[in-house]
């Protein structure tokens, strides 16, 4: 079998434990249905990624899973337990980074801490190790409106990663930088799941990007959205990075998702 009929294949059997577990999930805006019965597993300790067309209703089933939106029916279990709000093992990474305007990049990723009562030297040690984590070390005392975007969206990662969650939620993080920073970010993140042992469920437009750096990509339908396929691209997870963009079997599973997701292209 060539590598990329076994990423979609291997999809129906996973041995791996499953961390985040959403099933028959329903939710409806008034009269607009955006998921019907959606079930999906993610696997504990690595990147999981929700593509499909726009509207499709990616970012609800992330702020469900956050608990920050109660579906209309159906369940999540985060390690086991029902979910029925926002808990301290999950944690959301925003779209608009979501950042104080008037607080330190120190005083920004310690915040998550601060609000938990962490001691101030604590949460500020902790909080070092991930600026410099992200790549960051030197703008501490930096504002938001002293970095770019890429950065802004670096000291979001960074705050969501000192609260410790067991897992991330990120709402297309890299969508508000240039293609050369987004590169650098999506290396960063393969380098991050490879270290941190940490769930990652990742909403994102790019298909390339979603090849580039998932363990697993789950493909949803348009509304009332459904898991249309799930694409294990394992082949090339373990080669050099710098590769992968033009490895075979990383090119045919851009190539046979666009194929699938093109017909809902208007
Ligand atoms: N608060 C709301 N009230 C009414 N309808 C909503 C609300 N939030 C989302 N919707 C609708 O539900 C559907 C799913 O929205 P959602 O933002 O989850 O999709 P998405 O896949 O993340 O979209 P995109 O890819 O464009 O970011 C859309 O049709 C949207 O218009």
């Amino acid at each position: 079998m060539s590598q990329t009929k076994e990423a979609f294949a291997k999809a129906t059997a996973l041995d791996t434990e499953i961390a985040v577990s959403t099933r028959n999930i329903c939710k409806n805006y008034g009269a607009v249905e955006a998921l019907k019965n959606l079930s999906l597993d993610f696997p504990r300790g690595q990147l999981t990624s929700l593509l499909g067309p726009s509207g499709c209703g990616k970012t609800t089933l992330l702020k469900i899973i956050a608990g920050l939106l109660e579906p209309t029916s159906g369940e999540v279990e985060v390690n086991g337990r029902l979910v029925t709000g926002p808990g301290p093992n999950r944690a959301f990474v925003f779209q608009d980074f979501a950042l104080l305007p008037w607080a330190s990049v120190m005083r920004n990723v310690a915040f998550g801490l601060e609000l938990r009562g962490v001691a101030k030297s604590e949460r500020e040690a902790i909080a070092e190790r991930y600026i410099r984590e992200v790549g960051l070390a030197g703008f501490e005392k930096s504002f938001p409106h002293e970095l770019s975007g890429g950065m802004r969206q670096r000291v979001g990662l960074a705050r969501a990663l000192s609260v410790d969650a067991k897992v991330l939620l990120l709402d297309e993080p890299f969508s508000a930088v240039d293609e050369q920073t987004r590169r650098k970010f999506q290396e960063d993140m393969l380098n991050l799941v490879a270290h941190e042992n940490k769930t990652f469920i990742f909403v994102t437009h790019s298909i390339e990007e979603a090849v580039f750096i998932s363990d697993q990509i789950a493909i949803l339908l348009p509304r009332p959205s459904r898991v249309s396929e799930i694409i294990r691209p394992t082949g090339f997870r373990n080669r050099d990075m710098g590769n992968i963009r033009r490895d075979p079997e990383y090119l045919d599973i851009v190539d046979q998702i666009w194929a699938s997701l093109r017909s809902y292209v208007e």
